[in-house]
């Protein structure tokens, strides 16, 4: 699990090391990094470092006099001016200060370019200077290296601006928004995390984290000499409909592909349909740990009283698509929600817009006035839990971006609520598994062919 920290969570985190010893030299630690990144990307040729008026423009100056030592180094100070201390270190090393016109011309040679223009104190709307100059860049075939992040980026969102487009970043003691919120994550490349020296604010209950492919290994349920069928989770099916009966063989699809140790449907799609494809598949109700409601019930009547059927059975559940606009009354403890940005707006009464710029602060508005775990699905999947934690999911390639990924989806997180996982937990873990079997499948594959996939992914990370 990686910790994702705001800007401002990243000053005083620095102001409290400045305040315990105040000589100690942070842009030189953050420079030397940058410098040896920067030697691992493109080993040999002339570089080319845009700089910019602040502190990024400082580590990048004195990485600039580092890299000068032993190869040539053009300096670009984007905005005319730059770091004091830096420009005169990165002078005296023997950078080539230019400007703007010869900085265009120092592209084509250049082995790699050096984005030190803005980091943390990055607002939108770079100059025009700059902003050519960063499509120049992409429009290139030069790797760029990101100091803290794509200048012109703002560290606290997911949203894209007139921005580089790096190869690699190099930030600071931990994650930002931007490095795993897309759309601006992609523009970021690899992200490299370097130590500095300065203590990653530890703020639980509104935390926001990252998971990572060891947090699902760990966490997945494996089944153990004592296991039955029963003890493994039974999960019951409540989706589909007459015009998406596709919905109910996926969610099957979904929960069988996942290891539950039993999968009930009491859908109102045709039990044969179901059984000819899956004939595993147990019909009509029975002791269950786990529902999973709402997937490809369409706009049908009566959803108000199959979610209310759930609530009686005393059972956590999944509460997918159309069930989501039939919420019972009263605390949802234990529940996983899972709505898209279009589901989640219906939810708040507020555009879509609002939910894909503030995704993080509208799943745990429905958190929190739930009770239940939100999984807001998309190119980043974020889980809020009631307290306010965020977890953002593995990401994965966006050829899931297709109709039927959630019903999988709501498939997959059913049986992990049915195996004990915790509502989150089957949220994050359920998400993480989809993208990365999907990373492991590269290639549209239609989702009911990357479900039939999961198990020797499942298989291989547990291995
Ligand atoms: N804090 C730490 O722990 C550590 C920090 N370190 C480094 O310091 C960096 C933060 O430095 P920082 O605070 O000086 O801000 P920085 O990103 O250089 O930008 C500010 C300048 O850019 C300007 N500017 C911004 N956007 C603009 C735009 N669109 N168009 C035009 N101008 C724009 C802005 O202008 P203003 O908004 O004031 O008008 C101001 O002059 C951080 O990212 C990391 O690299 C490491 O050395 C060690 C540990
Ligand atoms: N840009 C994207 N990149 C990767 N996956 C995505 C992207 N957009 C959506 N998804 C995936 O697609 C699914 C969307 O769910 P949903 O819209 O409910 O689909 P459906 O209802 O058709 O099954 C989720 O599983 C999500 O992980
Ligand atoms: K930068």
């Amino acid at each position: 699990m990686r910790q994702v920290i705001t800007a401002q969570q990243m000053r005083d985190a620095e102001q409290r090391v400045f305040d315990a010893e105040p000589d100690v030299d942070l842009m030189g630690r953050a420079a030397r990094a940058v410098a040896k990144i920067a030697e691992g990307v493109a080993p040999s040729g002339p570089v080319l470092v845009a700089v910019g008026p602040g502190n990024n423009g400082g580590d990048g100056l004195f990485a600039a006099a580092h890299l000068a030592d032993h190869r040539p180094v053009t300096v670009w100070l984007a905005m005319g001016k730059g770091h004091e201390a830096g420009l005169a270190a990165a002078r005296a090393a023997g950078c080539h200060v230019v400007d703007a016109v010869a900085a265009a011309a120092a592209l084509g040679d250049a082995a790699l370019v050096i984005d030190a223009v803005t980091g943390l104190g990055s607002r939108p709307e770079l100059p025009t200077t700059t902003a050519t100059f960063a499509e120049a860049c992409e429009a290139s075939a030069v790797p760029v290296l990101s100091v803290d992040l794509p200048s012109g980026l703002d560290a606290d969102s997911g949203q894209v601006h007139d921005s580089f487009r790096a190869q690699h970043t190099v930030t600071f003691a931990a994650l930002k928004a931007c490095h795993v919120q897309e759309p601006a994550a992609s523009r970021c490349g690899q992200v490299h995390v370097v130590d500095i020296g300065v203590p990653v604010p530890q703020d639980e209950g509104q935390a926001v984290r990252q998971a990572d492919e060891a947090d699902v290994a760990r966490w997945w349920p494996r089944p153990d000499a004592t296991s039955d069928k029963y003890s493994r989770g039974v999960v019951m099916l409540d989706t589909g409909s007459e015009h998406y009966q596709g919905a109910a063989l996926l969610t099957v699809a979904g929960a069988l592909n996942a290891g539950a140790g039993m999968v009930r449907y009491t859908g109102r799609v045709h039990s044969g349909l179901v059984l000819s494809r899956f004939p595993s598949v147990v019909v009509g109700e029975g002791r269950a740990q786990a529902m999973v409601l709402g997937s490809g019930w369409g706009d049908t009547d009566g959803a108000e009283g199959r979610v209310a059927n759930a609530r009686l059975h005393g059972l956590p559940a999944v509460v997918d698509a159309n069930a989501l606009y039939a919420l019972p009354q009263g605390r949802l403890d234990g529940w996983l929600l899972t709505p898209h940005a279009g589901e989640l707006s219906r939810m708040l009464g507020c555009s879509r817009s609002h939910v894909q710029t503030e995704p993080v602060s509208c799943a745990r508005e429905v958190a929190r006035t739930t009770g239940a775990a939100v999984l807001l699905k998309g190119a980043t999947q974020y889980v809020a839990e009631p307290s306010g934690r965020v977890t953002i999911a593995v990401p994965g390639p966006n050829w899931t971006a297709q109709a039927g990924s959630g019903d999988v989806l709501a498939g997959i997180c059913g049986t992990l609520l049915a195996a004990g996982l915790p509502a989150w937990r089957a949220g994050v873990v359920g998400a993480s598994i989809q993208a990365m079997t999907a990373a492991r499948n590269p290639g549209p594959y239609p989702p009911d062919a990357l479900a039939a996939r999961l198990p020797e992914v499942i298989g291989s990370l547990l291995a």
